[in-house]
């Protein structure tokens, strides 16, 4: 059977502060997919899932989005997490005042009243998160305190990771959701992101190594350069970029 079309992505140009940053790029994303973003530093890959999640900085000025059959740039980005859309960001903001448990639990009621669910009470809310912590072993003290407030940087990760297993989104975006992380933590992350991996939920994870790839295993690696999508492979480019670098599969470093 055919695999339904999660996200495509058609001409896509992404102005930062009026500097073109994306140039037309293109991209197609089936239900059940995983696909890595790489690219040189600098290259737009953070600002393509940033416009992915409406991100105030990134102004589409052409192209056309389509999620689930729907016209993304419609949607704001509260909409948008509603639809299933899932960010993970290299670097997520300290809300002090704001409970994580409260911040949690808001955030998955909004998505089941939007989906037509009724909402769940306090204890159906702690009865969960003991479960889904609990298979993978990870602390849920985290939801005592306030949204990454204080966190360390692995400690942000690990409550991402709690985040997407309460929320089970439908595409998940991961921005470097493997630097700074220990060994351990690296294989908790990908033991959460394979446990999801159900043939529909799809997946976009930018990274710049090949660690993480060896343990999530891509359908497509893309290299993102100079605002375009400039080549596209199986998980073999991954290793082929570890061992030769960019310049060598003839990506020119656009800030060079
Ligand atoms: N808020 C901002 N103001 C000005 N320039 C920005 C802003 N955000 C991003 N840029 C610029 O946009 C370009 C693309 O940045 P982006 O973060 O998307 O790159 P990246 O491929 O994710 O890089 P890295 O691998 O280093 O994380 C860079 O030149 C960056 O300096």
């Amino acid at each position: 059977m055919e695999k339904e079309t999660i996200l495509k992505i058609e001409n896509l140009h992404v102005n930062i502060n009026d500097r073109e940053i994306l140039k037309g790029l293109n991209l197609e994303i089936k239900a059940g997919e995983v696909h890595a973003l790489m690219g040189t530093n600098g290259a737009g890959k953070s600002t393509l899932v940033k416009t992915l999640s409406a991100h105030y900085d990134c102004a589409v000025t052409q192209g056309k989005i389509t999620y689930k059959k729907k016209d993304l740039l419609e949607l704001d980005v509260s909409e948008r997490a509603n639809e299933g859309i899932f960010m993970s960001f290299q670097s997520p903001i300290e809300v002090a005042g704001v409970n994580n448990s409260y911040f949690l639990k808001t955030a998955i009621n909004a998505k089941r009243t939007h989906n037509g669910l009724s909402e769940i009470d306090a204890m159906e809310f702690l009865k969960l998160v003991k479960e889904e912590t609990g298979k993978f072993n990870i602390d849920r003290k985290l939801l005592q305190r306030d949204l990454n407030d204080g966190f360390s940087g692995g400690e942000k990760k690990r409550n991402e990771l709690i985040q997407l297993l309460m929320l089970q989104p439908d595409l998940i975006m991961l921005d470097e959701i493997d630097s700074g992380l220990d060994v351990d933590a690296i294989k908790t992350v990908a033991n959460v992101i394979n446990s999801m991996l159900d043939g529909k939920k799809s997946i976009l994870m930018i990274t710049h190594y090949d660690r993480l790839l060896e343990l999530i295993k891509p359908d497509f690696v893309h290299i993102l350069n100079d605002g375009i999508i400039a080549k596209t492979g199986d998980y073999s480019l991954a290793l082929e970029l570890d061992e030769k670098g960019y310049e060598a599969i003839g990506i020119k470093d656009a800030n060079k």
